[in-house]
């Protein structure tokens, strides 16, 4: 089962440039969360900091009772195990081939027998969808076969929390929806709660059970998915709605003539486009964590644009869910 992460009063620079201020937010154990933001706000420093490869200003990151930055040098290392990271470029070994890149982790960190190795490799590898390639160099295959490896390390310890940096970036449209389906199916089965960073407004849309966003060094909002995808918060707004309107501009902000500008030019935010229903399991399993379609905006009163909820083959998730729900029990919990 997944661990809670609770970030308390994160802050992080490097030299004179503070990178984001008092960040505090928590990671629900077992869900699935996205972070957000322009490019340079931090995004891949969060995530390095929250598994302790950097040091923050102050604050504190809860894993349980350890707090990754105040831990001591061995309790750090024990700690990191419980994390799989997704580094942005994979992050393989050129020198070795794919197989012995993903068994890194396991002849590094545990004294499982090379059968056994062999073993999860092989399974590792099958999952995501490598399986003939384990003797291929990072250098002989796709950006795509390469993040799938990079995943396949990720996952080969087990880890109660996954961290994936961009995993969809250089992917074409159709690889980055099989990598999220991969990632949801993942999380059913194995309850890891996972942290995504993407610049994917779809993936952003319909994967995470909350979504966060950074702008201006600091969070801005961090909530259920349902929250942020009906927030009238102009920034919040402007970017998962992928707009040119807003507060955000070509070089991370506009200035105060910019927006004057676009306040005399009449534009306004527009309508919310529709809620799409969340990605589900690929196998129509229920995930333990999944919350019923639009319960958070029927909790805070809120009425969902109209066409909200309806997936492409014209269902009403709305309707289908008490139906969908009776017929299943939640999956997983898998240790
Ligand atoms: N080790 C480092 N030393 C100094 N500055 C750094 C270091 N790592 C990152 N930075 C700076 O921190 C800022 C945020 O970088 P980061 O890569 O986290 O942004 P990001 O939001 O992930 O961007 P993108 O979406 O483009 O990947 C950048 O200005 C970067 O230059």
């Amino acid at each position: 089962m997944g661990v809670e992460i609770r970030v308390d009063g994160l802050t992080k620079s490097f030299g004179r440039q503070v990178i984001w201020e008092d960040v505090t937010l928590t990671l629900p154990a077992g869900e699935i969360s996205v972070l957000l933001g322009p490019s340079g706000t931090g995004k891949s420093v969060f995530l390095k900091t929250l598994v302790g490869l950097l040091k923050p200003d102050r604050g504190h990151c809860w894993i349980g009772d350890r707090d990754m930055p105040h831990l001591r040098e061995h309790d750090l290392y024990e700690t990191r195990k419980l994390f799989g990271v997704l580094f942005q470029d994979g992050a393989l070994f050129g020198s070795m081939n794919l197989f012995d890149n993903i068994a890194f982790p396991l002849r590094e960190h545990t004294k499982k027998s090379e059968s056994a190795v062999k073993k999860i490799v092989m399974e590792k590898m099958e999952m995501v969808g490598l399986l003939g390639a384990e003797r291929k160099l990072p250098g002989e295959i796709s950006g795509g076969m390469r993040k799938r490896a990079g995943l396949a390390r990720a996952l080969v310890l087990d880890p109660e929390i996954i961290l994936c940096d961009e995993p969809d970036s250089g992917l074409d449209p159709v690889r980055t929806a099989y990598l999220n389906q991969l990632i949801v199916d993942l999380n059913a089965e194995t309850h890891a709660t996972v942290l995504i960073v993407t610049h994917d407004i779809n993936t952003a849309r319909t994967v995470p059970d909350n979504i966060g966003l950074l702008f201006r060094r600091e969070l801005v909002m961090f909530g259920p998915r349902e929250m942020l995808l009906s927030s009238d918060e102009p920034v919040v707004r402007q970017f998962l709605n992928a707009r040119k309107v807003g507060p955000i501009g070509m070089s991370e902000e506009k200035d105060v003539s910019e927006l004057e500008a676009e306040a005399r030019m009449g534009h306004d935010p527009g309508v919310l486009p529709p809620i799409p229903p969340q990605l589900m399991t690929g196998d129509g399993r229920l995930r333990t964590t999944q919350r019923a379609p639009g319960e958070w905006l029927r909790a805070n009163g809120i009425v969902p644009p109209p066409g909200s909820f309806v997936d492409e083959a014209g269902r009403n998730w709305l309707e289908e869910w008490p139906r969908y729900v009776a017929e299943r029990t939640p999956v997983g919990g898998g240790r």
